[in-house]
């Protein structure tokens, strides 16, 4: 039996709530069966004028209250009916019974009525909001209590919707969690109107209707992940309070939607999400850019019965300025465009960066603790019953995409090139079919490819359309505690232990997903893997299950979406490296939704520079991704600056509180400041020294810095990288022999934050990688002996200063690694007997190339040395 059908006394009971007779919905259900919109559309077709049964749904209840509005809808509504009995039709058979016994001019279905009726009230569209001028306010209010049961509006969601009852565009920008829904949800249940929501994600768009049908509130959602035919049809006349859309389906919909407008009429068209609009932002839909038909779609100088044009909401809690512009030029919204900003500042939530190679190795130090606070360590897991994953084989699809593993190899990383270029990358992942797969970019193929790219089609639902249900009781509701942004609270909340509730993991592989997410298992937490390559019925089971409080962990992809809206999130832990401090700071804004003190941990290997995902990216996307990561990476780094500080200066905003109190920079204070005038001095002459012998060939370069001939030992006329810059430094300098890159490389971060030094390479770099010395530097080199350099040292520098290894990185087998023939012979002999042979033989085989794996540093290393060789 479908798990989904309703028995017919359930049908019932659900109709008689909305209003209608029981006879006819008995009537209805004989010949149509239990489906709710099937009764409903039943009963539309077969009422006779003289006798209709009003629904009591929110929306004749909300219109019933004012006579006015029920008229002039019902005029609004005449413009392009057709004869057949539709819902507008008989909503306006409703709406004039009703007004008929309000003694209102009311016209049946013959022509000459419906002018008399227009010849009684020529005014459409608006003044339907004109009527609640005066007390929409009040109006909002009591919906919200009605269908929500909360108390009141926010202050941003009443600044919102009097733009949007201004007839204004709005862009809405708020923090993650604060209720940027409700700014157009409500616009719906006032006008009684449709709201037409473009949303860029099935799961989104079915949590949302699943929710508002729990408040009331009937919603559908379209776009390619809408499996009933039937849905956009009902849609387009109306039967929905809540339209939602995703943005590849739009472009197709702009007729059918025009003729909604003039018919039931659009209040709203709100654009969730609408960073996606942006290249400079993080998750880019190309479709998102084409939303700007909205604007030139439904103008009254298109549509002529519109009065106004219809107002366009763009709502987003991740946009820097750049998005900011990008947004309001893209959509092509009006020059009178309000803008709504809120505080980013979420002050509950405790951010940590930690040190971890976030490998296999890593897990048991890294997750002792989770498994600690969720009851677990026993391999049986006790009373717990671990959700098996048995279905899911780590080696199966799971894996197969967006795997990174295959690029981020922890042994060798000082001279290893970023991962580069999305064309290439996809080569190196491995499977050439889905290189080629990737360069159709068909929107069928993005649905496929959902954990590098959002897109629509990410979980696949039974049905998309929702049937209002009676709104939850009021003791089911609970209005979201306010987070407390006064400093005393805040300390007060971090001597309070966590509250109890899920945790969310995110990783950047699938297969990590799996891997951990059977790991945890085993110790009898209630974890679960969630990424778009796994079956449709477990990614069901796992939202279902995590929105139940039966799961205690998700292991994710970025695929675990946006818009996840559960309030008693207690912890994000984002195991390797986000791609964009917007995508950070999204998903950590899943967590402490309830106001209560969450924690959001980034356990990152501090010792990598982190590398791209495999993506399709224009040179320029390309360019901005590595500077969206770049940014990532210096948060990470970052030891000084309170992490929450950080991030919302990160979207433009000023930082009024100075410091959060709660984030791990706060609560454990700075390091120590260090004088680093020596070091820095060393590095900067070095630089200057390689630069001005390039240059000197070009003989404008004004050389003021002496450099020592040996340099040109060093790649003399090349261009240096800070790699050579530091082995020159450890030739020449006898106290630095023993010094790590890593340590070198922080503080090149340093200097180049104060504008000493510069990028010298035109590709973006994560982190610095070909230095030039800037003007400032060269001031600061000759003012060198006047000053001291105190700064204080970045992650690491301090994780340098922690091991007492010698050159590179953390390995015995990393020492001497300066040496090109010691390195050349390491990589020869770290190879297993079998390569070693086959590698002989290639070597045999004059002329013929030995492949190498580039899908490793290591390889792509080795690729490299050979080619020098
Ligand atoms: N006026 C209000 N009073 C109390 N709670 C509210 C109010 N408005 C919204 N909320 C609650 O805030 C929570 C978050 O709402 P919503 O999902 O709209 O957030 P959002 O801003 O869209 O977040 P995201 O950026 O993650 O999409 C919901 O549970 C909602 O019920
Ligand atoms: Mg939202």
């Amino acid at each position: 039996m479908d798990p989904n059908s309703k028995s017919s006394e359930q049908v019932i009971s659900e109709m008689v709530e909305m209003g209608f007779e029981r006879f006819k919905i008995l009537e209805a259900i004989k010949v149509v069966g239990t489906s709710i919109p099937n009764v409903v559309e039943h009963i539309f077709n077969t009422s006779s004028c003289s006798n209709p049964e009003p629904p009591t749904t929110h929306i004749s209840k909300s219109c019933s209250s004012n006579g006015k509005i029920l008229k002039k809808r019902t005029l609004s509504s005449s413009v392009q009916v057709p004869k057949s009995r539709t819902i507008n039709h008989y909503f306006q058979s409703t709406d004039r019974a009703a007004e008929k016994k309000k003694n209102v001019v009311v016209v049946d279905d013959d022509d000459d009525e419906e002018e008399e009726y227009k010849k009684h009230l020529p005014q459409m569209e608006f003044d339907i909001d004109s009527d609640i001028t005066s007390d929409w306010e009040q109006r909002a209010s009591t919906l919200l209590q009605k269908h929500f049961g909360f108390s009141s509006l926010k202050s941003f969601q009443k600044e919102a919707l009097s733009a949007w009852f201004a007839h204004r565009d709005c862009l809405v920008l708020a923090a993650t969690g604060s209720g940027k829904s409700l700014c157009f949800q409500i616009p719906a249940l006032l006008t009684g109107k449709v709201v037409v929501v473009i949303s860029p994600l099935i799961s989104l768009m079915h949590d949302q209707c699943l929710k508002l049908t729990k408040h009331g509130i009937s919603a559908c959602f379209l776009g390619s992940g809408q499996p009933d035919n039937t849905v956009e049809n009902k849609a387009m006349r109306g039967m929905y309070s809540i339209v939602y859309v995703c943005p590849e389906t739009v472009q197709r919909l702009i007729q059918p939607l025009q003729k909604l407008a003039e018919s039931r009429g659009i209040a709203l068209f709100a654009i969730d999400e609408v960073h996606c609009v942006s290249k400079w932002g993080h998750d880019f839909r190309p479709a998102y850019r084409r939303l700007s038909a909205l604007r030139e779609n439904f103008t009254t100088s298109k549509l002529k019965s519109l009065k106004i044009d219809i107002p366009i909401m763009a709502l987003t809690a991740t946009a820097t300025k750049r998005v900011r512009e990008d947004i309001l030029k893209s959509l092509c919204l009006s020059k009178d465009t309000h803008v709504v900003l809120t505080s980013f500042f979420r002050p509950n939530l405790r951010f940590t960066v930690k040190h971890s190679r976030t490998s296999w190795a890593s897990y048991e130090t890294d997750f002792h603790e989770l498994i600690k606070e969720y009851g677990g360590n026993n391999k049986n897991g006790g009373n717990k019953k671990a959700f098996t994953l048995d279905d899911v084989s780590i080696n199966s699809d799971a894996g197969r995409m967006s795997d990174t593993d295959s690029v981020s190899s922890y042994d060798v990383d000082d001279n290893q090139d970023d991962y580069d270029d999305s064309d290439t990358n996809v080569k190196q992942s491995g499977n050439i079919d889905n290189h080629k797969k990737r360069k159709k970019l068909t929107i069928e193929f993005l649905e496929n490819d959902v954990d590098v790219f959002q897109s629509a089609d990410d979980l696949d639902v039974t049905c998309g359309e929702f049937c209002v249900q009676s709104p939850p009781k009021q003791c089911e509701l609970s209005d979201t505690i306010d987070p407390p942004t006064r400093p005393e609270k805040r300390l007060k909340m971090l001597k309070e232990p966590l509250d109890q509730g899920p945790t969310i993991i995110y990783v950047p592989t699938r297969k990590e997903t799996v891997r951990i997410a059977k790991y945890l298992c085993k110790f009898g937490v209630k974890a679960a893997a969630y990424n778009a390559g796994l079956p449709k019925l477990h990614l069901r089971k796992t939202h279902k299950e995590f929105h139940e409080n039966t799961l205690e962990v998700v292991v994710a992809t970025i695929a675990f979406g946006m818009g996840i809206d559960k309030s008693n999130v207690r912890k994000i832990i984002h195991y390797g490296w986000p791609q964009s401090l917007e995508a950070y700071y999204q998903e950590a804004g899943r967590a402490g939704r309830d106001g209560k003190l969450a924690d959001c941990i980034l356990y990152a290997n501090l010792a990598r520079k982190p590398s791209l995902l495999p993506s399709r990216r224009s040179e320029d996307m390309t360019k901005q991704a590595y500077i969206m990561l770049s940014d990532c990476f210096r948060y990470g780094m970052n030891t000084s600056c309170c992490r929450a500080k950080t991030l919302v200066e990160y979207f433009g905003e000023d930082f009024r509180h100075q410091k959060c109190l709660l984030c791990d920079v706060c609560v454990n204070g700075p390091p120590q400041r260090q004088n680093l005038k020596e070091e820095a001095c060393i590095l900067l002459q070095t630089i200057g020294a390689h630069n001005a012998c390039r240059y000197s060939m070009d003989s404008s370069y004004n050389d003021d810095i002496h450099f020592d001939s040996k340099d040109r030992r060093l790649g003399l006329g090349l261009r240096p990288s800070l790699m050579m810059l530091v082995r020159s430094i450890r030739e020449q300098f006898q106290k630095f022999l023993t010094t790590d890159i890593l340590w070198w490389r922080g503080l090149a971060r340093i200097l180049e934050a104060k504008g000493y030094i510069r990028e010298g390479d035109n590709k973006t770099n994560v982190q610095i990688k070909y230095p030039e010395l800037t003007e400032l530097g060269l001031e600061f080199v000759k003012s060198m002996s006047e000053q001291t350099f105190y700064v204080y040292p970045e992650a690491d520098m301090l994780l340098e200063t922690k091991t007492d290894k010698p050159f590179s990185s953390f390995s015995e087998w990393g020492k001497g690694w300066a040496d090109p023939e010691i390195r050349r012979q390491r990589l020869e002999s770290n190879r297993s007997p079998t390569m070693r042979r086959s590698t002989r033989k290639q070597r045999k085989s004059k002329g013929k190339k030995v492949k190498r794996d580039l899908r490793t540093s290591r390889g792509r290393l080795a690729a490299k040395l050979s080619k020098h060789k």
